[in-house]
């Protein structure tokens, strides 16, 4: 699926005489990334220790990178469903949401892109997770900022991977 949401401005494609165009005219296409949504998946939500982190395989800009498990919000659809949807693609389980990672923007953290992300923390209610699309290798990691921050991140993931510690282990 494409990265962005395009709308195709109204133009004649043949205009007739002598300024007649063979192609639309051109002119500002809005693009505007779609939103992305991610997954801070924890062992449990009482009192968390590990976080599961995941390694891109694709696109090959990002392959190697660990992420948050998750992807594009489709339209129409609200943040929640679409990262239980994606979670489940893409690792096979069931998820329950509990609390947002928040970014200073209500759309979420800014991407490389240009993309917002919006993160949740979530636990799993059902199945074992597999890295069965977009990811070769899941791994448990302590939720430790340290220790995560070993991990090759997906650089703009990196402040939210702080903000998760912050928020889930504000003691440690
Ligand atoms: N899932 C996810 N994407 C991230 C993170 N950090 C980050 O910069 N991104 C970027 C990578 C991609 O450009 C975009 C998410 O796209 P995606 O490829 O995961 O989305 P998707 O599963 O819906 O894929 P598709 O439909 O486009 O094939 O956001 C992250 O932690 N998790």
């Amino acid at each position: 699926m494409s990265d962005v949401t395009s709308e195709t401005p109204a133009v004649p494609y043949h205009v007739k005489g002598p300024n007649a165009v063979s192609r639309p005219a051109s002119r500002p296409v809005s693009r505007t990334p779609r939103p992305v949504v991610g997954a801070a998946v924890l062992d449990e939500v009482a009192a968390p220790t590990v976080l599961l982190a995941a390694r891109r395989s694709a696109p090959e800009a990002l392959a190697g990178l660990w992420e948050f498990p998750g992807g594009k919000v489709e339209p129409g659809e609200d943040s929640r469903s679409a990262l239980v949807r994606e979670v489940h693609e893409e690792l096979g389980v069931h998820i329950r949401l509990d609390r947002e990672v928040a970014a200073d923007h209500p759309e979420g953290w800014l991407l490389g892109n240009g993309a917002r992300m919006r993160v949740f923390t979530a636990v799993i209610i059902e199945g074992d997770p597999q890295p069965l699309e977009d990811h070769d290798l899941l791994e448990w990691r302590a939720l430790d900022r340290a220790v995560l921050q070993e991990l090759d991140w997906i650089p703009a993931d990196r402040p939210i991977v702080d903000a998760l510690v912050e928020l889930v282990r504000p003691e440690s």
